[in-house]
């Protein structure tokens, strides 16, 4: 049984990067931010959501004593916390992450370590987002126009669920241009079909094992895990969540993170 919901959901935080546009020599997920390594603001938000029952840090091997000793043993975690090795790309860190959260759990969220302004309650509204979009739910057969079956009955292929994932994110408030090889503008498509996405990206654990199946089998690498879902034709909807949930990735973006953290404290 989950902390609330019938749903027993496992988050993966993807902490195996080399933070090299942040430029700090050791990397950025342990710096001091407000007080405390960037990694335990993340750590603390998901152990203060309701539903999340376990916690896989995924990390390079030789870090996780230094992880665990500087960011989750002083914080009182009480979640259960485990670590699971990272890969090259961060792909390849979601997929040990995954294998590392076994069958016990019927929702499992990707959530980036450099994204600290993550609240418990963002975390835990995902989750039901997810989980309540089948109540009531039609689960005859559906195609998308391309004739990708999106939604069926019983298949050891399909998905029983309403929704594959929910992500968060938000329909996008500037305007997009697609540029040419020059960088020139070429093309200002309608912003009404956009969203900018975040992370928790949040799925059924069978929905999402499929897509890195599906994606090992035909060799696509996205940048997303969502990306995976869309392309084997699973169903993702868009998760509208606070804006300022950014990620750690320039010298600049730390400025207004710490001063976010500050204010909370
Ligand atoms: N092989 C990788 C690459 C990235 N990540 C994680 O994915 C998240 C998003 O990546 P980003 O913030 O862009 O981090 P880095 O890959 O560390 O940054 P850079 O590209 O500048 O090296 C981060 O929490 C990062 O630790 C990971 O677990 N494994
Ligand atoms: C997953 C992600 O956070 C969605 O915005 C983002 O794509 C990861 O960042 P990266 O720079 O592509 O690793």
């Amino acid at each position: 049984m989950g902390k609330r919901t019938q749903a027993r959901a496992c988050a993966i935080i993807v902490a195996g990067g080399s933070g090299t546009r942040f430029g700090n020599p050791g990397g950025k997920l342990l710096i001091d931010v407000a007080g405390k390594p960037l990694i335990a603001w993340t750590l603390e938000a998901f152990d203060a959501a309701e539903h999340v029952d376990r916690i896989v840090v995924v990390c390079p091997p030789e870090k996780a004593d230094e992880m665990r000793s500087l960011a989750v043993e002083p914080y009182a975690i009480s979640t259960p916390v485990a670590f699971a090795r990272s890969g090259s790309e961060r792909q390849d860190s979601t997929r040990n992450g995954l294998d590392a959260a076994g069958d016990a759990f019927d929702v499992v969220l990707v959530h980036d370590a450099a994204r600290p302004l993550i609240l418990p309650e963002t975390i835990d509204a995902a989750i039901e987002a997810l989980v309540d979009a089948d109540d009531g739910m039609d689960v005859a057969p559906e195609e998308s126009s391309d004739g990708r079956l999106l939604q069926c009955r019983a298949s050891d292929d399909c998905s029983l669920h309403a929704l594959d994932g929910v992500v968060c994110g938000q329909p996008a408030v500037d305007t997009l241009k697609i540029i040419d090889a020059d960088g020139c503008f070429v093309e200002t498509p309608p912003r009404a079909k956009f969203w900018t996405v975040q992370t928790p990206q949040v799925f059924w654990t069978e929905s999402l094992r499929r897509a890195y199946t599906w994606a090992d089998c035909v060799g696509f690498v996205g940048t997303d895990d969502s990306s995976l879902v869309e392309g084997m034709g699973g169903r993702v909807r868009g998760f509208e969540s606070p804006r300022d949930n950014l990620k750690v990735t320039l010298p600049e973006d730390l400025a207004p993170v710490e001063a976010a953290l500050r204010e909370r404290r």
